[in-house]
């Protein structure tokens, strides 16, 4: 496959998953450049006040990790799993927890940090579901927003990219738990998942 084999400035060998991907939408530099902006943005907004990044498992591991490593400022970690796609590419609508917090947000000023948002649903149920335990305030940061693909309107604070609605991997992202640990992120050849 030709057109992985150069990704940014960089040869990623095997990058196309034994012919799995079908294009990359963001390189690793990509998010990389953007993600600083964002981090900059975050330092200039929560300057003097207390801060604790709320990372959604498992999808927002690299999001996370990247982001605050660029955000100057003091901050706390926390995370929690939640999941509302099991091992295929739709929603289902229903958000399980499978960790709470270990903090208590009481005061605090949360910024939720995510991957992606994409029907909104999993997003719109966990900051309410934050706002409910009294935090100062509950923000949203994510690498990545489908706008097209919205089924409830959500504020974020933070986006990195408005990419278009289709199935994304890569930097987090699966599909049935494989492909998050790829530095950029891609969409997958229709064999992969049946078309
Ligand atoms: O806007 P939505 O349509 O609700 O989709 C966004 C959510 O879907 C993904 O999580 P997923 O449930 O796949 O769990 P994961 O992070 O463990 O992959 C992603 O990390 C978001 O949390
Ligand atoms: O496009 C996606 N890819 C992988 N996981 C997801 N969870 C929500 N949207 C997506």
């Amino acid at each position: 496959m030709g057109q992985f084999q150069r990704i940014g400035r960089r040869t990623v060998e095997a990058a196309d998953m034994g012919g799995d991907l079908e294009k990359i939408l963001l390189t690793a530099e990509q998010i990389d450049a953007r993600l600083a902006q964002l981090a900059a943005q975050i330092d200039e907004e929560y300057r003097g006040r207390d801060l604790l990044l709320v990372g959604v498992l498992r999808g927002a591991v690299m999001t996370m990790a990247d982001l605050s490593r660029k955000i100057r400022i003091p901050l706390e970690m926390d995370w929690m799993a939640v999941s509302s796609y099991g091992s295929g590419t739709k929603s289902s609508g229903v958000v399980r927890i499978l960790k709470d917090l270990d903090t208590d947000i009481q005061g605090r000023n949360v910024l939720i940090v995510e991957d992606i948002i994409d029907s909104g649903l999993t997003l719109s149920w966990l900051r309410s579901n934050l706002l409910s335990r009294g935090p100062e305030s509950v923000r949203i940061a994510t690498t990545l927003r489908k706008p097209e693909a919205a089924k409830v309107a959500i504020d974020v604070d933070y986006v990195g990219f408005d990419i278009p609605n289709e199935f994304v991997v890569g930097y987090g992202l699966d599909y049935a738990e494989r492909y998050r640990h790829l530095p950029f992120v891609g969409t997958l050849a229709p064999h992969v998942y049946g078309g």
